[in-house]
């Protein structure tokens, strides 16, 4: 166990009161004490929440070089939502000597060095000057980019010109020297990162990401995100909240959110990765139809939900899923996965022991589905069929598609909406904006898994007009595009961009939504995997444990403190 020892302490001013101060490796206190010596209020600060540690701004005096002000993660509560934000404290100290401010100095800024050693020091920022309310530079420019200068992080800006930009750039470029890549932008710009980043991981071990079977290797290189999408719903669920200060100060401490990551395949190939929503039916209606509206902002999402509503579909299919081990934790416990979860750290540890006793590694290693227990079947019709990694919690909806689920723990929710009365699936649809368990309704099941396959009934028209096994041997299928293995590559690119499967989605494609003017209702529907549209109806997806690790810590629990008291005093949170 670490000791916590006295590295400096003396007596600071700030302002007209005088404090006692100590820093020991892990915190930095300071005591108010009266004229007669006797201890006040106490503020303690985490030195892994110090962003920086500065001399006075002031102009050259005898007064101003005796100063010194330290920069720290101050926790705040949003006015409007009660939610739990972090913004940038300050105390300006004043010292009796010069020469105690330059140890101060010193030895905060060793304190940091040697204490929070996971901190970024160079990153790899793309911009998305188009998501959401097309704020990401001014977002970036405006509150971002000054407090990485004050953390001192040196960045490389890219502000993009194009959709993949950032994942090609992540693919190809040069990265030695960063510590991280960070998107401003959306769940979109986000999943760029995320298929730059895996992609590259596995390039270098030399794994092919097309076999579902296949253990990936996890990912080192971290991923930061300023939410300025329209969902930031990977924000929302790893933070707690969607705010550009909140993300910034996780990114300059140096936290580490690892995340569950699910493959998704048709046939022998890669199709996307998600984190978020891998969604049938309603959900992928709803992104079809959104992309026609695109023009509306955010409230696009608001917009077409409403129309494919009112449609009242239901698609016909087979979900067949891999149950997780129900021992470990269950979506109906009443849990939720906070920071330092313990059901994603026994995950961790689970892995850990896997890779010590596997001489081989776990990575590269076979996923056999066998010996991974019974696939379950069920078969009918369906309003909405979604797979989450996470509870996938947004603005929309404060508690998530699946509040239970866990970020970390190897596992995915899958949630079965059967097709049911238009008032029956509103009801559904409602909780998911209240604290009513969206879950406890006849019509709906929602199961921890480690796989899901769908696939169509036979006889089912699906409405790709062509052949399926032209399809089934292309590759990773993405922007119009078909990076892949083999195959006739233009004829998929053609299909896919006859279809609107694009990942540009500033672009209007031509209307895959089949919307109220058709005569003919479809029988199928399309996959939204967190906000692109799939090409195929029948696809695998594949839970991978911890594949990647994003600058954040989890939702914290408000009624815990960062911190503790060792010593008994009265404490201020920072
Ligand atoms: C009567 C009230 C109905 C309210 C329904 C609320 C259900 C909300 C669940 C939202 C889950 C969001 C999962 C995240 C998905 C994102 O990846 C995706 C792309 O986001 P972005 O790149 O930021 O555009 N967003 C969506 O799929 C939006 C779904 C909206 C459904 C109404
Ligand atoms: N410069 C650009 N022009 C057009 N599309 C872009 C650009 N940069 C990124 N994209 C694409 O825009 C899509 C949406 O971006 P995102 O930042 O997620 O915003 P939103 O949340 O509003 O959808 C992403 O899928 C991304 O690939
Ligand atoms: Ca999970």
């Amino acid at each position: 166990m670490d000791v916590d020892l006295v590295l400096l302490e003396s007596s600071l001013w700030v302002g007209k009161k005088r404090y006692w101060a100590v820093l020991t490796g892990w915190h930095f206190n300071w005591t108010e004490r009266d004229k007669k010596n006797r201890e006040k209020m106490t503020v303690s600060v985490p030195v892994s929440e110090v962003v920086g540690v500065e001399v006075s701004q002031r102009s050259q005096s005898e007064e101003a070089d005796r100063e010194f002000t330290v920069f720290y993660v101050k926790r705040t509560s949003s006015r409007s939502s009660n939610q739990l934000l972090w913004a940038l404290g300050r105390t300006q100290f004043s010292c009796p000597s010069r020469d105690l401010r330059d140890q101060w100095l010193t030895q905060l800024r060793m304190a940091l060095k040697t204490h929070s050693p996971s901190r970024p020091h160079r990153l790899l920022v793309f911009i998305n000057p188009f998501g959401g309310k097309k704020q990401g530079s001014h977002i970036y420019q405006s509150l971002v980019a000054p407090l990485f200068e004050l953390a001192g992080i040196s960045c490389h800006v890219v502000v993009t010109e194009r959709a993949n930009q950032a994942r090609d750039h992540i693919l190809k470029k040069d990265l030695t020297d960063f510590d991280g890549v960070v998107c401003v932008g959306g769940d979109g710009m986000f999943s760029e990162l995320l298929h730059g980043v895996i992609g590259r991981t596995q390039q270098e071990a030399g794994l092919s990401e097309h076999d579902p079977t296949l253990t990936l290797q996890s990912c080192d290189l971290h991923i930061g995100i300023i939410p300025a999408g329209s969902t930031d719903c990977v924000c929302f669920a790893t933070v707690g909240v969607n705010d550009p200060v909140t993300s910034a100060l996780h990114i300059i401490v140096g936290d580490s959110q690892p995340l569950d990551v699910c493959s998704v395949h048709h046939g022998s190939s890669l199709v996307r990765y998600s984190v978020s929503l891998v969604g049938y039916g309603f959900y992928g209606d709803v992104m079809a139809e959104s992309e026609k509206h695109r023009w509306m902002g955010p409230l696009r999402y608001d917009y077409s939900g409403a129309l494919v509503y009112l449609r009242n579909r239901s698609y016909a299919g087979i979900v067949q899923y891999l149950p997780a081990d129900p021992q470990l934790s269950s979506p109906r416990d009443k849990t939720r996965c906070l920071s330092r979860c313990t059901v994603c750290s026994k995950s961790t540890d689970r892995r850990l022991l896997a890779q010590s006793t596997n001489s081989s590694s776990l990575h590269g290693s076979q996923f056999s589905s066998d010996s991974e227990g019974e696939w379950v079947s069920v078969e009918g019709r369906f309003k909405a069929v979604s797979l989450t990694c996470m509870s996938s919690s947004c603005p929309r909806s404060p508690l998530g598609l699946s509040p239970s689920a866990h970020l970390a723990d190897g596992t995915g929710d899958l949630i079965i909406v059967r097709d049911t009365h238009p008032l029956g699936f509103l009801t559904f649809l409602h909780r998911h904006t209240t604290t009513q368990d969206q879950f406890d309704l006849p019509f709906v099941d929602v199961h921890r898994v480690k796989a899901v396959r769908f696939s169509l009934p036979l006889g089912t028209e699906d409405n790709e007009d062509e052949d399926e096994g032209t399809v089934k041997d292309e590759g990773l299928v993405e922007d119009g595009e078909a990076l892949s293995k083999s195959g006739s590559q233009q004829h998929l690119a053609e299909r896919v961009e006859e279809r609107g499967m694009t990942n540009d989605r500033s672009v209007k494609k031509k209307d895959l939504s089949f919307g109220l003017c058709c005569s003919k209702t479809p029988s199928v529907s399309v996959w939204n995997c967190d906000g692109e549209i799939l090409p195929y109806p029948e696809i695998l997806c594949r839970v991978h444990g911890q594949l990647v690790r994003l600058y954040a810590r989890g939702i914290e629990d408000r009624s815990a403190p960062p911190f503790t008291n060792c010593k008994g005093r009265a404490f201020l949170h920072n």
